[in-house]
């Protein structure tokens, strides 16, 4: 019998519901606020999160455009301009603060402005999807940058365009995103479980890691104070 495969195959919905039984104690119904770069695997990491914990989901750029009369993000951008966007963004951030037992997709951008934080840490936990910029620009390059206006401002080829606009926005905000209260680091995920690339990693296995990190923080004394523990 062949042995000695690399991965065992394994029940990773099995893992993410025990993962997800052992954190709750500690999330105490706190909030989860996912933010990264576009692309990162806020949304589809953060319904796999809300349907495990039993949360609910919410995605900002959602409910914008709801607000909005149904506009899409970008006839926001190019009708309004980004500031009414920001401006609706806080918005939002605002309303969802004082719920608890949400997962929140914010947008790439929420977290530049200070009240941002304010509103998301006032009942939540901020987690940053920490992903290497040419997975990102390979994830954006196959579904077009059309549905984000940010990434429409460099010629060339649809890959090219988003590394370019995403290396300068990471060198804008890195500094933001590294004040969240977990990182999920895909390249540390790949390493320890023996995988090549970061594009192996489901995002299944990406939700488990963002509990054990955000279980991580949550034991720190800190963590334990703001989960009223
Ligand atoms: N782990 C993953 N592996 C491969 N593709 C992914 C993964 N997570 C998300 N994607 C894809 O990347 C794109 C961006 O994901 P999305 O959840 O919209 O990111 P964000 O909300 O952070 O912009 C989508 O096309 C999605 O299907
Ligand atoms: O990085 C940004 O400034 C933005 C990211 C987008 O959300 P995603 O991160 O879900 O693409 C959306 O909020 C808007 O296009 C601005
Ligand atoms: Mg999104």
């Amino acid at each position: 019998m062949e042995t000695g495969s690399i991965h065992a195959p394994y029940d990773e919905a099995l893992m993410l519901k025990n993962k997800s039984l052992e954190v709750e104690p500690y999330l105490n119904g706190h909030s989860i606020y996912l933010v990264g770069l576009m692309g990162s695997g806020k949304t589809t990491v953060g319904k796999i999160l809300s349907h495990v914990l039993g949360y609910s989901f919410c995605d900002s750029d959602t409910l914008i455009e709801q607000e909005v009369n149904g506009m899409s993000v970008a006839e926001i951008f190019k009708l309004h301009g980004e500031s009414f966007f920001r401006k609706k963004e806080t918005e939002v951030l605002q309303r969802l603060s004082s719920k608890k037992q949400l997962v929140v997709s914010t947008g790439g951008g929420a977290v530049v402005r200070d009240v941002n934080w304010d509103y998301m840490q006032k009942k939540g936990i901020v987690v940053w999807l920490d992903v290497p910029l040419e997975a990102l620009a390979q994830r954006i390059a196959a579904v077009g940058t059309h549905s984000r206006p940010l990434l429409h401002y460099e010629d060339g080829d649809p890959y090219t365009k988003a590394l370019k606009r995403l290396s300068y926005l990471l060198e804008q905000r890195g500094k933001n995103y590294a004040k969240a209260n977990a990182r999920v680091s895909l390249e540390e995920i790949a390493g320890k479980l023996g995988y090549r690339d970061v594009s192996d990693l489901t995002p299944t296995e990406i939700a488990i890691e963002a509990l054990e990190q955000i279980e991580v923080y949550l034991k720190e004394e800190d963590g334990m104070a703001i989960a009223g523990l």
